[in-house]
C-alpha cells in the first residue's frame, strides 16, 4: 500500500484518551473488546450506500504509534508517566473485519467490526468513524450521480469547494471508485493512480482578453482540446471560436469538444450540439458543468439536452444535500473476569438507538434462478447460512414481518482484513473496486436504486441474534431491578 500521508495518532477525542487512562488505572484497558459500526439512517434519502474509507483505515492503523513529541504533548496535558510509557510502545494489535470497499450496504449492517485490546479500540474510534462517515457518503452520493448519468462520462471537479485537502483528495478517490470516469485532482491521481481529466477555465480566455486567440494559444500547446465558449456569448462568440480554431488547426490537434459553465444547459447545449453537427464535428463532445447534481441531471436529461460529459463539483464532494452520515461505533461484547466474550448493549427508549449485542457477521441471500438480492441478514458470529436449508427470518423491529427463504446463494460480507495487528499484504485494485461495486448494484432490483422513494431492502436477524439481543435487554433490566 502507497502510503503518501498517515493520520496521526492524536487524530482522536480527548474523551477517547481520558477513557483509555481509567481503563489503564483500573487494570482493564487490555481486555479483548468487540466494536460495530453502523449508521442508522441511509442518506439522501437513497435505497443503499456504498462503502468506502476501508484502505485509509488500514493505512491508519498500520502506522498507529506514538512519537516523543505526541508523548510530551500528553504529559504536559497531564497524564502520568505510567500511562504515557504504556502508549509509548502501544500499537494496534487487533482484528478488523470489514466490508469491501464498493459494497452496497444498508442501515444498521455491522460494516466494520474491531476486535481489540479495550484501550485500543476505544481510541482508534474517532479516526475510524471520520474516514467511513466521509468516504461512503460521498461514494454514496457519487452512486447516485452515476445511475442517473446513465452511460455518459461523469467527471469529478469538486476540489476547490470540498471541506479542505483531504476531503477532497479521498472525496476523488470515493467518487472514481463509486462509478465516476475521472477526477480533476491531479493528487488524487498520483496518489491513487486515478484517471484525469480537464478542460480550461474562464481565466484562459480573460488573460488574452480575446477568445479566439486564446483557444488559438491553447490548441498551439495542447493536442486534446475541449473550450470552454461561455465567457463572453456562448452562441454568438464562443461556440463559433471553437468551430473556427477546430477548421484551423484540423489533424494538428483533436478538437474533442466543449464546455458549457453557465445558463441554460438544456437550450445551450441543444443549439451548440446542431452548430457543432453542421460544421461537421458530430464527434465533438459537449461537456455541462455549474452546481450540476442528479436532480438537475434528470431535469436536464427531460429537457432533451444534449450533454455528453457531466463535469460534477460542489454538491458531490461537499454532499451538499445530506453532509453527514451518522455512522456509529458502538461496544458489542468484552471479555469477562473469566476470559470469556461477554455481550454489551445500550439500551434507549429509541429502539433505533438500543445497539445490539455480540460478535457478529453479515450475509447476502441472492435468489438462485436470477441473481437477485433478496435480503441480508445479521447473525452472531458463529453462525453459518445452509444454501440447502429453507431459513426463517424477521424484521428486527416489528418481528410479525417474517420471511421464510429458499432456493437461495449466500455470500458472507465481513471479511478479515487485519489479523491480531497484521494488516493483509494485498488490496484490491481500483478497477476490481470499481468492477465489483457495479457488478453488485446490477444484482438489486431498481426499485431500490432509484433515487426518488426507493424500496426498503431487507436488513433481518437471525433468530439467534434476536434471542441474544432480547437477552441483553433482560439482564439489564433484572440489573435495575435487583437494585431497587
Ligand atoms: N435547463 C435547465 N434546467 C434546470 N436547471 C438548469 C438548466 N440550466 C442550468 N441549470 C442549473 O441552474 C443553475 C443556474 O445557476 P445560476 O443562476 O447561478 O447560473 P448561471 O445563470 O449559469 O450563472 P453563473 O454561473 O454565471 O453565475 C445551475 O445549478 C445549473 O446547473
Ligand atoms: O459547479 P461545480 O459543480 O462546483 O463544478 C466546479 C466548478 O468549478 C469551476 O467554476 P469556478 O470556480 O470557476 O466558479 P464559477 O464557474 O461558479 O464562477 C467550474 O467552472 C465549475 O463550474
Ligand atoms: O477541467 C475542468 O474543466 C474543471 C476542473 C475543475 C473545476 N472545474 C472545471
Amino acid at each position: 500500500m502507497n502510503t503518501k500521508k498517515v493520520i496521526s495518532s492524536l487524530h482522536t477525542d480527548f474523551y477517547q484518551i481520558n477513557m483509555g487512562n481509567v481503563y489503564f488505572n483500573d487494570g482493564i484497558h487490555e481486555k479483548k473488546s468487540v466494536f460495530n459500526v453502523y449508521f442508522r439512517k441511509l442518506p439522501f434519502g437513497n435505497g443503499y450506500a456504498v462503502f468506502m474509507g476501508l484502505r485509509r483505515v488500514l493505512e491508519y492503523l498500520k502506522n498507529f504509534h506514538f512519537t516523543d513529541e505526541q508523548l510530551h504533548y500528553l504529559r504536559a496535558l497531564g497524564f502520568k508517566e505510567d500511562y504515557l510509557s504504556y502508549l509509548s510502545t502501544m500499537k494496534f494489535t487487533g482484528t478488523v473485519r470489514s466490508i469491501a470497499e464498493g459494497e452496497i450496504c444498508f442501515a444498521n449492517e455491522p460494516i466494520l467490526t474491531i476486535e481489540a485490546p479495550l484501550i485500543q479500540a476505544q481510541w482508534v474510534e474517532t479516526a475510524i468513524l471520520n474516514i467511513v462517515n466521509y468516504q461512503t457518503l460521498v461514494a454514496t452520493k457519487a452512486s447516485r450521480i452515476r445511475h442517473v448519468a446513465g452511460n455518459d462520462v461523469v467527471m469529478e471537479f469538486g476540489t476547490r469547494r470540498a471541506q479542505e485537502e483531504s476531503a477532497s483528495l479521498w472525496g476523488a478517490r470515493a467518487s472514481v471508485l463509486a462509478g465516476f470516469d475521472g477526477t480533476s485532482n491531479v493528487q488524487a491521481g498520483f496518489q491513487f493512480e486515478l484517471p484525469l481529466s480537464g478542460t480550461h477555465a474562464h481565466a484562459l480566455v480573460q488573460a488574452y482578453g480575446d477568445e479566439l486567440t486564446a483557444f488559438r494559444k491553447y490548441a498551439e500547446t495542447h493536442q486534446d482540446c475541449v473550450f470552454l465558449v461561455d465567457t463572453y456569448d456562448t452562441l454568438r462568440s464562443g461556440v463559433p471560436n471553437a468551430i473556427k480554431v477546430a477548421k484551423e488547426f484540423g489533424e494538428k490537434i483533436k478538437f474533442k469538444g466543449i464546455r458549457l459553465d453557465s445558463g441554460d444547459l438544456a437550450y445551450l447545449s441543444k443549439e451548440a450540439r446542431k452548430m457543432l453537427d453542421e460544421a461537421g464535428f458530430t464527434e465533438a463532445k459537449i461537456v455541462a458543468s455549474n452546481d450540476l447534481d442528479e436532480e438537475t441531471i434528470i431535469h436536464l436529461k427531460m429537457q432533451g439536452a444534449k450533454i455528453d460529459v457531466w463535469g460534477i463539483g460542489t454538491k458531490n464532494i461537499t454532499c451538499y444535500d445530506d453532509p453527514a452520515l451518522g455512522g456509529v461505533y458502538k461496544l458489542a461484547a468484552i471479555e469477562n473476569e473469566e476470559g470469556i466474550i461477554e455481550d454489551r448493549i445500550k439500551i434507549s427508549s429509541n429502539p433505533i438507538k438500543t445497539s445490539t449485542p455480540s460478535s457478529k457477521n453479515l450475509y447476502r441471500l441472492y435468489d438462485k434462478d436470477n441473481g437477485h438480492a433478496l435480503v441480508d441478514v445479521i447473525t452472531t458470529i458463529d453462525e453459518k447460512i445452509n444454501e440447502n436449508e429453507p431459513i426463517t427470518l424477521f424484521d428486527p423491529t416489528h418481528t410479525y414481518l417474517e420471511q421464510t427463504f429458499e432456493n437461495f446463494t449466500v455470500r458472507c460480507l465481513l471479511n478479515e482484513y487485519v489479523k491480531d495487528g497484521v494488516v493483509i499484504e494485498t488490496y484490491p485494485s481500483n478497477e476490481q473496486i470499481k468492477k465489483f461495486n457495479q457488478d453488485e448494484l446490477t444484482c438489486f432490483w431498481e426499485e431500490i436504486k432509484r433515487t426518488q422513494n426507493p424500496h426498503n431492502y431487507y436488513v433481518d436477524y437471525s433468530a439467534q441474534l434476536y434471542e441474544r439481543k432480547m437477552n441483553a435487554i433482560k439482564v439489564e433490566r433484572e440489573k435495575i431491578q435487583k437494585k431497587k
